[in-house]
């Protein structure tokens, strides 16, 4: 990889989450509706982190703020409060070139292979395409051209594949021809908007083991954003639960498909079949998730999720709710910070005490590894999947 291809990059020993984003909050101003509102809440105090080489899962229903969370996370959409701590620096207090520079860093991977590639462009004249915005990266001819080769053999295409153009490509072969362009400027995360959901189900688990071994060859770190929660079940290390602008749940992959606190993510996950036979999943209760999600103009008071969870009770409507975490509801107590079900690893990186209270928990006390897998619900769900009435 050529020397200029490469960012100043933090030593390993300064650890601590490559991204994150506290409390982010971003409106659009729209056209005045029935409710007399003119801004719409796309997010609404996302806390969510990153860490390195780590696979983010980002999961809910269409429209609840997936794709604008994305926009935020790639440096293109400015929140309008909150904060993002990439690799340890606020990107968005920086201007011009240097914000440039940091939006290299950050890249997507779309998920129409069909219409994201220019058809008038040959594949190589595609991957090269971002070192025309960020020149000084493969400053001559020769360089660019030997390094579309490497990204072609990175991808598993073959050099001779350069010169074609998109339509005499498969779908799975132009999806690859995507994520060599994403890795083009050598990012530290790739944002994947549902990418291999428009792919054949033969050739979606190629293209998902492709992204895996970039993983493991180049330490990159994915947001992997998509409607179908076996995939993400199968690549996600962590999940985020989006329901109308709020992570409305968090934590490792397996608890939160296995263990879901809130009654939503217990609602998506009845909807996905389930390979799992254990007796405990196969006990589950099931929630039927009916209706619409509201409009983010006019949310419901207090838990957004109340009008369409078969548990609300009165105090749903009344009161927002704060977050719970996994090892306080496997008994009958809710809200406590004591005694996590989820043993975490040593060198997973942990949410610090300060994301633990702008999380709500509030206590300078929490101790941030029990702060791993959160749910916002006043009656989360216990491990037959029943609510906890304290
Ligand atoms: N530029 C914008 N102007 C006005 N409203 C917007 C804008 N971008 C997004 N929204 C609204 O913000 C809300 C969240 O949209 P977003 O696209 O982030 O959701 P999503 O979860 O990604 O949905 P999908 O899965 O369908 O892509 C929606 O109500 C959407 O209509």
């Amino acid at each position: 990889m050529s020397e200029t291809a490469t960012l100043p990059r933090r030593s390993a020993a300064d650890r601590g989450p490559l991204l994150s984003a506290t409390g982010v909050t971003k409106t659009f101003r729209v056209a005045r509706n029935s409710s007399g509102n003119t801004r719409l809440t796309a997010l609404d105090g996302v806390d969510l982190r990153l860490g390195r080489g780590e696979t983010l899962g980002l999961v809910g229903e269409s429209g609840c703020g997936k794709s604008t969370l994305a926009r935020v996370l790639l440096l293109l959409e400015r929140p309008d409060s909150g904060e993002i701590r990439f690799d340890g620096v606020d990107p968005f207090a920086l201007k011009g070139r240097e914000l440039l520079a940091w939006r290299r860093r950050v890249q997507m991977v779309f998920q129409d292979p069909y219409a994201s590639l220019n058809a008038r462009m040959t594949a190589a004249d595609i991957i090269a395409e971002p070192w025309r915005t960020h020149r000084d990266v493969m400053p001559t001819a020769s360089a660019r051209a030997a390094r579309v080769r490497e990204l072609l053999d990175l991808v598993g295409l073959r050099e001779g594949d350069a010169e074609r153009y998109p339509q005499e490509f498969s779908g799975g072969q132009r999806q690859r021809i995507g994520i060599a362009r994403a890795l083009a400027l050598d990012p530290e995360i790739i944002v994947c908007d549902e990418p291999v959901s428009a792919l054949d189900l033969s050739v979606q688990a190629q293209v998902l083991n492709l992204l895996t071994d970039l993983q493991q060859q180049l330490g990159v770190s994915y947001v992997f954003i998509s409607h179908d929660l076996s995939v993400v079940r199968h690549v996600a290390d962590r999940v985020s639960v989006m329901y109308l602008g709020k992570v409305i749940e968090q934590g490792p992959t397996e608890d939160v498909f296995d263990r879901p606190l809130h009654p939503y993510t217990a609602a998506l996950m009845s909807a996905a079949p389930t390979l799992d036979r254990s007796p405990a999943a196969q006990g589950r209760k099931r929630i039927l998730l009916e209706g619409e999600v509201p409009s983010p103009l006019n949310p419901p008071s207090g838990c957004r999720f109340r009008t369409r969870c078969p548990y609300a009770a009165a105090r749903c409507a009344e009161v927002e709710p704060a977050p719970v975490v996994a090892g306080s509801v496997s008994g009958s107590v809710s809200g406590s910070v004591d005694s996590p079900t989820t043993p975490v690893a040593d060198d997973v990186e942990q949410p610090t005490a300060t994301s633990a209270a702008a999380a709500g928990l509030g206590s300078a006390a929490v101790n941030p590894r029990h702060v791993e897998h959160l749910g916002l619900c006043h009656f989360p769900l216990d491990a037959s999947g029943a609510p906890i009435h304290s």
